[in-house]
C-alpha cells in the first residue's frame, strides 16, 4: 500500500471542480431531557458549507454551538432533520459506513489536554488515527507522522514525548496533528484557541489557516470572539438560543449585519468596554427559575427580552429565516427597519 504523503498539497478546497456543498444540513435539530422535561438545544438549523470554506459559528455560552459542531459529526444523534455529507444521509448509514465517514470527519477540541491521553507518547497518538482507518503502518506510518508534526510546526522529536512535556499551544498543535492525520475533508474546531494565552492564540488561528490552504480543508469555527471568526471564516452564523439569528458572508458583517444581536456582537468586538456582560453569561435552560426562557415562550422571538427594537409582534410571532439577499438570511421582524442604521 502506497501511503498518502502529506507533504503532497492535495487539491485545494475552492477548486474543486464539482460545486455541490460538501455539507448539507437541514432543518437539524437536538433535544436534551427526559420524559418529563426536554428543551431544544439546536432548533431547525440549515445550512450549506462548500469545499474549502470556512463556517464561523457564533453566540454566546449555551446557545448550542458544541452541540451542533457534535452533531453534524454524529457523536449525538440529532433529534430531527438532516446532515448531507458529501451527499449521504449520515442517519441513514450502517455503523460500518459511519465509521468509514468518520475518517473524513473530525473535531479539534477547545482544551487539548483533555482530549490526548497521557499515557501515550505523541507518536503512538498520531499513529492510531493511521491504523483504525487502515491507512499506514510500520515505517509509512512513522513517516506520515514525522510529516505530520512538521506540518503543524513541530520537530520529529516530538514524537517520543509525552503531552506533559509540551506548552498548552504544542499540545494544540499536536491535537490538530491527530485530527488531520488521517486527512479528513472537513473539521469541526470548537473554541481551539479558548483554553490558551492571548500571544498563541493568533499562532493556531494562523496555523489552521496555512493548513486549510494545504489540504483543502473545510472547516466549521465554533467561537465567542467574532474578531476570530471574522479573520478566519468565509461565512459567519450567528446563533441565539439554538437558533440562526443571521448567516451572512464575513465581509459583509460591518457593512450589511440586519440582526440587532449581531449588532451588538460587532460593537463589542469594536469597543469591547461596552460588551454586555450578560451577553456572554452562561445560560442553563433546563432551570425552572429562568423567566425568559424561549422554551416558555414558544411564540415569541427569543430575543425579543433583550432587544431595543422589539416591538409588539415580536412578543407574540417568531420570526423566520428570512432571505435577504444571496446567501444572506437573518431572522427578525424588523431587519427592514434597520437595513438604513449605520451598525454601531
Ligand atoms: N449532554 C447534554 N445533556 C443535557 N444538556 C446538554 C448536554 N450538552 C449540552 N447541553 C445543554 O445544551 C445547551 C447548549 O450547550 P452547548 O455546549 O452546545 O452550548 P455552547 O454554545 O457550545 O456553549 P459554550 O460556548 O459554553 O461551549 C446548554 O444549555 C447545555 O447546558
Amino acid at each position: 500500500m502506497t501511503p498518502p504523503s502529506i507533504a503532497k498539497p492535495i487539491e485545494r478546497g475552492g477548486l474543486v471542480a464539482d460545486n455541490a456543498p460538501l455539507l448539507r444540513v437541514n432543518n437539524m435539530s437536538v433535544d436534551f431531557g427526559n420524559r418529563r422535561k426536554t428543551f431544544r438545544a439546536v432548533d431547525s438549523v440549515s445550512f450549506d458549507l462548500m469545499r474549502g470554506q470556512t463556517l464561523g459559528i457564533i453566540g454566546e455560552s449555551g446557545c448550542g454551538k458544541t452541540t451542533l459542531g457534535r452533531a453534524v459529526l454524529q457523536l449525538l444523534r440529532p433529534s430531527a432533520g438532516q446532515v448531507l455529507f458529501r451527499d449521504s444521509d449520515l442517519a441513514r448509514l450502517s455503523g460500518g459506513e459511519l465509521r468509514g465517514v468518520r475518517r473524513h470527519m473530525q473535531m479539534i477540541f477547545q482544551d487539548p489536554r483533555s482530549s490526548l491521553d497521557p499515557r501515550w507518547t505523541v507518536g503512538d497518538t498520531l499513529r492510531e488515527p493511521l491504523a483504525v482507518h487502515g491507512i499506514a503502518s510500520g515505517p509509512a506510518a512513522d513517516r506520515i507522522v514525522d510529516e505530520m508534526l512538521e506540518a503543524v510546526g513541530l520537530t520529529t522529536a516530538a514524537g517520543n514525548r509525552y503531552p506533559h512535556e509540551f506548552s498548552g499551544g504544542q499540545l494544540q498543535r499536536i491535537a490538530i496533528a491527530r485530527a488531520l492525520i488521517a486527512r479528513p475533508q472537513l473539521v469541526v474546531c470548537d473554541e481551539p484557541t479558548a483554553s490558551l494565552d492571548v500571544s498563541v492564540q493568533a499562532q493556531v488561528v494562523n496555523l489552521l489557516s496555512e493548513l486549510q490552504e494545504r489540504f483543502g480543508l473545510t472547516y466549521i469555527f465554533i467561537s465567542h470572539d467574532l474578531a476570530i471568526v471574522r479573520h478566519l471564516a468565509h461565512r459567519v452564523m450567528v446563533m441565539y438560543f439554538g437558533r440562526v439569528a443571521e448567516i451572512l458572508a464575513s465581509d459583509d458583517l460591518a457593512r450589511a449585519a440586519r440582526h440587532p444581536y449581531t449588532r451588538t456582537l460587532l460593537s463589542a468586538v469594536r469597543n469591547p468596554a461596552m460588551t454586555d456582560k450578560r451577553s456572554f453569561r452562561s445560560v442553563d435552560p433546563m432551570a425552572t427559575d429562568v423567566p425568559h426562557l424561549p422554551i416558555l415562550q414558544p411564540h415569541s422571538c427569543y430575543y425579543e427580552t433583550r432587544c431595543a427594537y422589539a416591538e409588539q409582534r415580536c412578543g407574540s410571532s417568531r420570526p423566520a429565516l428570512e432571505t435577504i439577499e444571496g446567501q444572506h438570511r437573518v431572522s427578525c421582524h424588523r431587519w427592514r427597519d434597520l437595513a438604513g442604521e449605520a451598525t454601531v
